[in-house]
């Protein structure tokens, strides 16, 4: 589908202003303290584009915590690792209850409904780190993105994974009841380590939406993803991205998103664009809220969905 990036490029002006206007910022997370210090008034969108053109407006150029938007690109370096055996530990279903949520683990013997519920990520990561020291796992994952987004200044802030690691509880709860089914290879310690030091990577809208166009197929990019695995994140994203609003995003945006509780989304319009939105203030759900509003705006300004 052909869009007149000029055309484009007005409305993002005006939908910054707009949603600056709003005052309708949602809530920052709380539960993890560095990221509660994180103003919620702040907006950013960059689009990149088949052409190879990068459209941006807003806060673009600042750096945020991507938290569970990396689930994404863990899952690309596992199945690049493992390739489909991953599934015989974690599901492909749609969860219904919230990313930290341990009532389903229990019902279905440690096996996580998804990769994208705090419960499956933690798997997924516990299966990248196998056989190798956390840092060599994580180095994985940030040469994956610097490759994905072609630049080298994307980082982990030690900052936010030392917040994470002192109060994580819920995490440190499903890490432990995991291993009690036998689903973690690894020390529970480890596995949290280096999924809380995953969660910390930071990165601009502008590095996520160039990352992103690996999932999204885009001509021209890095041959890191087969268009098979980029399909099947794809289908992950539409189903499991946003947790318990995974439906509602599937119904007001049409494409397929992976929600971060530091505010950012990547919203994927296979081999059209690659979409990154970032408001630190969150809905209901933990997504974040004016992202959340901005990808339906846009969506709705240039037609694209995955439904026709
Ligand atoms: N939804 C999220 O972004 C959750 C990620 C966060 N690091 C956590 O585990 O709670």
């Amino acid at each position: 589908m052909t869009v007149d990036a000029q055309a484009l490029q007005a409305f993002l002006d005006r939908l910054t202003a707009d949603i600056h206007a709003r005052h309708d910022w949602g809530e920052v997370a709380n539960y993890i303290p560095e990221l509660a210090k994180v103003d919620p008034a702040q907006f950013a969108v960059s689009i990149a584009l088949a052409d190879g053109r990068l459209l941006h407006a807003g806060a673009s150029a600042r750096r945020f915590s991507i938290q569970s938007v990396s689930k994404v690109f863990t899952l690309a370096c596992v199945l690049g690792r493992h390739g489909e055996q991953i599934w015989t530990r974690v599901g492909r279903e749609p969860s219904g209850t919230r990313f930290d949520s341990i009532l389903l683990l229990e019902q279905e013997k440690g096996r996580p409904r998804n990769p994208f519920i705090n419960a499956g990520a933690l798997v997924t990561t516990d299966a990248l780190l196998t056989g190798r020291a956390p840092r060599e796992a994580l180095s994985e994952v940030l040469a994956f993105l610097r490759e994905a987004a072609e630049e080298d200044d994307i980082h982990i802030d030690p900052a936010v994974a030392l917040s994470e690691e002192r109060t994580g509880f819920r995490n440190i709860a499903l890490a432990n009841y995991l291993k009690s089914f036998d689903n973690l290879q690894n020390a529970p310690e480890l596995t949290l380590g280096t999924y809380f030091h995953q969660c910390a990577i930071e990165m601009t809208t502008d590095q996520l939406a160039r990352a992103g166009r690996i999932i999204a197929q885009l001509p021209g990019v890095s041959p890191l993803l087969t268009a098979e695995k980029a399909r099947r994140l794809n289908a992950l994203m539409m189903t499991c991205g946003h947790y318990d609003g995974s439906g509602d995003f599937a119904f007001r945006v049409g494409l397929p998103g992976k929600s971060g509780v530091g505010g950012g989304i990547l919203v994927i319009a296979p081999g059209v664009a690659s979409i990154a939105v970032w408001s630190p203030g969150l809905n209901l759900y933990g997504n974040s809220h004016m992202g959340t509003y901005a990808a339906e705006q846009i969506a709705k300004f240039t037609g694209w969905s995955v439904f026709g």
